[in-house]
């Protein structure tokens, strides 16, 4: 436990309490994803759990209530990999809610062999990316609403090896499941520096966020990943600490000015050069709409 500490250094010491505040965490039915959405509902925000498997995301819902005594914690289902389940999703949530203060982009995939989402996007760019990018639009307005808010994305340290490759966006020409994940976090850091751009003075801002190594399910399509975070798992964030960075950026306050940055242990964290090409950005953007059906602004 004393390494462990000692390796963790980021801990989200914030004290800012959530009352009358509500969020959105996508895949927060185990991981990082589930940590994040307890330390919310502990501090007293209505917490949305969106989830693809929803009888999962009840008993995780019941378990924080338990846990917190924050009975304002609730499921909805969404599978980002169906732009219909998005759509669903965010009717049923503008329809339900007034406000939206903290949108956590959390949910992921990684490494699982070659498959397409419903809407015929590469399972990586399509849930990690281009169902993120395309939940966060439909919520804008709500955020906008809701000013002071925050826009949360889960990227990975593992960008560094990522490239945005536009005449194979969706890895039909060459495909690894490594390389597939790595793009589509570097994706992640990409959407949150244009959106930040783009959301500049409308009180709205957003962070992406490297978690750490953490001990979660994440690994599950690869046995030698595995295996490997087995043998290492003693070196491992658990999930708790994983969720820490995240915290930190959709909570602690006079973070504003640093709208559009990475952050890893909660604090300010270097991108590939590629992460901070503004026109791969830009153009990253524009393509994300063109796939997705959102008029270019
Ligand atoms: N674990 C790590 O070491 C690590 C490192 C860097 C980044 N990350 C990132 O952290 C985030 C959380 O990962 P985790 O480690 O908690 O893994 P996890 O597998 O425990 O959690 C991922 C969550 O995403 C959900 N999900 C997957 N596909 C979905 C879909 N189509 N629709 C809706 N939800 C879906 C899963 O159900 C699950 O709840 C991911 O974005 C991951 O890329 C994790």
């Amino acid at each position: 436990p004393q390494i462990r500490k000692m390796l963790s250094s980021g801990v989200c010491t914030s004290t800012v309490q959530l009352p009358g505040k509500v969020a959105v965490v996508t895949g927060a039915n185990t991981g990082i994803g589930k940590e994040t959405a307890r330390e919310l509902a502990q501090r007293g925000a209505r917490v949305y759990l969106a989830c693809r498997d929803v009888q999962k995301g009840e008993l995780v819902a019941k378990e924080i209530q338990t846990k917190t005594g924050n009975q304002q914690v609730l499921v909805r289902k969404l599978d980002l990999a169906d732009t219909k389940s998005i759509r669903a999703f965010a009717k049923g949530f503008l329809e339900e809610e007034k406000q939206l203060h903290i949108l956590i982009n959390n949910a992921g995939v990684m490494m699982c062999p070659y498959s397409k989402t419903a809407d015929g996007f590469e399972m990586h760019m399509g849930v990690n990316h281009l169902g993120h990018f395309l939940l966060t639009h439909l919520l804008l307005e709500k955020l906008k609403e809701s000013a002071p808010s925050r826009v949360v994305n889960v990227s990975s340290l593992a960008h560094h090896l990522g490239r945005i490759h536009f005449h194979d966006l969706q890895s039909e020409k060459f495909y690894s499941d490594g390389l597939a994940y790595c793009n589509s976090k570097l994706a992640n850091i990409l959407f949150t520096q244009e959106l930040a751009r783009r959301l500049k003075g409308s009180g709205v801002t957003t962070y992406s966020v490297h978690p750490g190594t953490v001990n979660s399910e994440l690994t599950r399509y690869s046995s030698f990943m595995t295996w490997m975070w087995w043998l290492f798992s003693f070196f491992l964030k658990t999930p708790q600490q994983g969720a820490q960075t995240s915290l930190y950026c959709a909570i602690t306050e006079g973070l504003e000015i640093l709208s559009g940055k990475h952050f890893s242990d909660c604090q300010v964290a270097r991108v590939s050069a590629q992460a901070r090409n503004e026109t791969v950005a830009r153009r990253l953007w524009d393509v994300s709409c063109d796939l997705l059906g959102i008029p270019l602004d």
